[in-house]
């Protein structure tokens, strides 16, 4: 267990998903860690008596003794939280953060000082240990940082290191990526009940489907269009409903969708670049 302790600037559910991650992983005390908020007291009480770790409304208190500042506010709230948070901040003190589309180059210019930054995107399945997180740095952070924040990192999930221009890519596709799994999911549920499935049948049927179709894509050495096939019998049934997907151009509007939330990532962190100016 580390003896460092992590300071978390914004308490909301990626803050959460983190935390329970890196408890869970016991990577440090529950202690250790320190949140605040801006304004929601009961959500700062409700996670001390939930995991056990301190809150606190004070920017000195909180990031006094952190090594590690974790930054999980909402990109149009940094420029008020760094700029708070600016006199309790040296090079000593690692930032992590992970608002989507905002840049190292932008942080560093709101604290006007040369400090290590990793970038990050994780996504809300860090809740149960199985995050897709991608990480960049900026060029003050030290082999030795890095590590750590790969080490946190992966206390929820898996950690791979990108170049920090992919990380609005990585936004589109992982970041936000398991909303668009739950809104199939959504879709699958309403479908199945039109067809006569009970609740609770069609949730184990769907959730089991895919989580068994994960681990097909992870093990299996064939490409997924191998194993689509592999499903689709000619004249079948799988046939039948693909051809209503490809008729929807339901591919088209996936890869829409995934450029969409991509191309937002890029222009929050343009928009608060500009107001940083
Ligand atoms: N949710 C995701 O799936 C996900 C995935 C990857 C990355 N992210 C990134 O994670 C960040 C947080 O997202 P979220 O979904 O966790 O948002 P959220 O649930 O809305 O939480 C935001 C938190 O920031 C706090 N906050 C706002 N202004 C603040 C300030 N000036 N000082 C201190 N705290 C402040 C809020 O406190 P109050 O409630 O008191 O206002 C709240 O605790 C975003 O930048 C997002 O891009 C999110
Ligand atoms: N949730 C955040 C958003 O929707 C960032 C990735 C997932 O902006």
């Amino acid at each position: 267990m580390k003896m460092r302790k992590i300071a978390f600037i914004g308490c909301g559910s990626m803050a959460e998903a983190m935390i329970s991650g890196i408890i869970a992983n016991n990577y440090v005390q529950a202690d250790q860690i320190t949140i605040m908020n801006k304004n929601n007291h009961e959500r700062r009480m409700e996670m001390v008596d939930k995991y056990g770790i301190r809150a606190t409304t004070d920017y000195h208190q909180l990031l006094q003794d952190a090594s590690i500042i974790v930054l999980a506010v909402k990109p149009q709230h940094i420029f008020e939280a760094l700029s708070a948070a600016k006199p309790f901040i040296n090079k000593k003190k690692l930032i992590l953060s992970v608002a989507a589309g905002i840049t190292t180059h932008t942080i560093e210019d709101i604290i006007g000082e040369a400090i290590p930054i990793v970038r990050s995107m994780p996504n809300t399945s860090a809740a149960v240990g199985k995050s897709a997180t991608a990480m960049s740095m900026n060029s003050h952070t030290s082999e030795r940082q890095i590590k750590t924040a790969k080490e946190l990192l992966e206390t929820f999930g898996n950690a791979i290191i990108v170049e920090e221009a992919q990380l609005d890519s990585v936004t589109g596709l992982s970041g936000s990526g398991p909303a668009y799994i739950y809104y199939l999911v959504e879709a699958m549920e309403e479908a199945a009940a039109k067809i006569g499935l009970d609740q609770t049948s069609a949730k184990a049927l769907i959730v089991q489907t895919l989580s068994g179709a994960a681990e097909m894509l992870q093990q299996s050495p064939k490409s997924p269009a191998t194993l689509r096939k592999e499903v689709t019998s000619p004249g079948g049934t799988t046939e039948a409903g693909l051809q209503v997907l490809q008729a929807h151009k339901v591919n088209e509007a996936i890869m829409d969708c995934i450029i969409a939330a991509s191309e937002k990532s890029k222009q929050l962190g343009k928009k608060l670049t500009a107001e940083a100016k």
